[in-house]
């Protein structure tokens, strides 16, 4: 695993801004896998600056999200879909029908999560998957147990999980309680990961992820088996390893 030590969480956010502007120049048809969270929001602000100074188009681009949360509509403002809208997609030149999202208000949940692998198969696979950490070691919603051969599924969120998340609801009772995520083989498919994590609250869980077991207890632990993995982390992220 590289790993990319940055001053702060704004050099963090450059650092994941250029390899994906480089990645997209790169590729004939660029497949980015993307995560929500307070972490990337640095990035997609970052990405939304370059496109407005013409430094990157995403017309060519497809883009895959990690999750969303069961339930929520795509206008509920606490759905992931729109997240996303609102904090890239409708400022840069990707159209609705090239960013794809998993449904989380569709009656056959099970369909959607076969249709939704089906679909990141059709587009040729992920090239480069952005991923944030969660504290207690997932990554997408894949919760520890989460087997390593999981793929997009219907998960139970853990109570830390929807704790660390009721930030954005009203109330600890607006969150909901499943989400879909892509799995923990669909992710590891992905050819290449670029995980960011950034402050000191998160040191615990990014030394057990470069030099703990590998383990289903903590589902980050399986990026140790990819071999096209770059952490990019600030000195708080990194300040226990
Ligand atoms: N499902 C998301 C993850 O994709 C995200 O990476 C993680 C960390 O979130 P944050 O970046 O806000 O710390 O938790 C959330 O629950």
């Amino acid at each position: 695993m590289e790993i990319i030590r940055t001053s702060n969480y704004d050099a963090m956010s450059k650092q994941a801004c250029d390899l994906i502007i480089e990645t997209v120049q790169q590729l004939e048809r660029p497949v980015l896998g993307l995560a929500t969270g307070s972490t990337p929001e640095g990035l997609y602000q970052q990405l939304m600056e370059r496109h407005e100074n013409g430094d990157v188009s995403f017309k060519d681009v497809k883009t895959f999200n990690l999750d969303e949360y069961v339930g929520l509509a795509s206008d509920d403002p606490n759905s992931y879909r729109y997240y996303m809208n609102n904090k890239l997609f409708h400022h840069i030149d990707l159209s609705d029908d090239q960013a794809f999202l998993p449904k989380g208000d569709v009656s056959d949940l099970e369909q959607e999560c076969q249709d939704y692998e089906a679909m990141i198969r059709k587009a040729g696979q992920v090239d480069l998957q952005v991923l944030g950490l969660g504290l207690n070691g997932h990554i997408g919603f894949n919760e520890p147990g989460t087997s390593f051969d999981s793929r997009t599924h219907v998960v139970d969120l853990d109570e830390s999980t929807r704790k660390a998340n009721a930030r954005f609801f009203e109330s600890m009772d607006d969150v909901p309680k499943k989400a879909i995520t892509m799995g923990i083989e669909t992710i590891m498919e992905s050819r290449k990961i670029v995980l960011l994590v950034s402050g000191e609250k998160k040191a615990d869980a990014v030394r057990q992820l470069v030099n703990g077991e590998v383990t289903e207890e903590f589902p980050a632990s399986v990026l140790q088996k990819h071999e096209n993995v770059v952490l990019i982390a600030d000195e708080g992220a990194l300040s226990k390893l």
